[in-house]
């Protein structure tokens, strides 16, 4: 479990967040919400310790995120970031294969090729494998990244919880990839020691998929829970300015927009 308490992170006098306590547990789609500027890449920054936060403290388990290094924490923890755009003409099998990076010193093992060679076939860019990173589609360059980050742990760790940190990771994907994605991290669930939390924008893809919902907004927690204590017509009109009509049958729950 990912625990962070009392979180306030502030740039010069600008508060970016605000005493954020949110918990984020094994086994679940855990997606944060909020419209632009809300502070939701910074929370995820915090949580995977690449921001230092001035109040509060990220724990993974029992532990203080402060108290592991870089190294050790790259071995359990893998994070799909905003900005992952690679210049280099590097063949898709060898982005893939930086997700090892934190597990080998020189060469990478028979462990390191198969954890890739799964990822891969996982993420349906086997059949990439030995292109030129740099031509492939937005979509493409995407499904490889995802390959990266989740070779990164796919094996399971000796002591304690995978943790996978996915920042706006539908960008660039079609309607059908989009799906697929949202379905294959229930897939990756079937491992009950990972962690997985996720950033979107899409609120009815976060009603389908997702089972803790974390909102934000001014960098604050406005609500935290089920899609029906979040997604509710209050929340979404503080947040978003908009009043949603809200659809719930058997099929699940729809927000429309005017
Ligand atoms: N280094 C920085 N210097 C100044 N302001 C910053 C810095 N980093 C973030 N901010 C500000 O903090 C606020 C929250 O940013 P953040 O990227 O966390 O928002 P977000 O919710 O992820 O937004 P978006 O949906 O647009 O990606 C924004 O107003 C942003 O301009």
């Amino acid at each position: 479990m990912i625990k962070a308490t009392n979180i306030s992170y502030k740039i010069g006098s600008k508060t970016i967040l605000k005493d954020i306590s949110v918990n984020f547990e094994p086994g679940k789609i855990n997606l944060i919400l909020g419209p632009n500027g809300a502070g939701k890449s910074t929370l995820v920054k915090v949580i995977c310790n690449q921001l230092k936060p001035q109040e509060g403290t990220v724990f993974y388990e029992e532990k203080n995120i402060r108290n592991t290094s870089v190294a050790e924490l790259a071995k359990v923890r893998a994070v799909l970031s905003q900005n992952t755009e690679l210049a280099f003409p590097l063949k898709v099998k060898e982005v893939v294969m930086m997700g090892r990076y934190p597990h080998f010193s020189v060469n990478p093992t028979s462990k390191d090729e198969q954890a890739i060679k799964e990822a891969m076939q996982f993420f349906d860019v086997e059949a990439m494998a030995d292109r030129d990173y740099l031509t492939l589609s937005g979509g493409e360059k995407q499904r490889v990244h995802f390959a990266r980050v989740v070779s990164q742990i796919w094996y399971p760790s000796e002591n304690g919880c995978r943790y996978l940190v996915l920042d706006e990771p539908l960008t660039f994907l079609d309607v059908h990839y989009q799906f697929q994605f949202m379905h294959k991290l229930r897939e990756l669930l079937k491992q009950k020691d990972l962690v997985i939390v996720g950033v979107v924008h899409d609120l009815n893809l976060a009603a389908k998929f997702a089972d803790h919902l974390v909102l934000l907004n001014h960098g604050e927690l406005l609500a935290a829970g089920s899609k029906e204590k979040v997604l509710n017509a209050e929340n979404m009109k503080t947040a978003y300015r908009l009043e949603p009509l809200i659809h719930q049958d058997e099929r699940g729950m729809y927000l429309f927009f005017e």
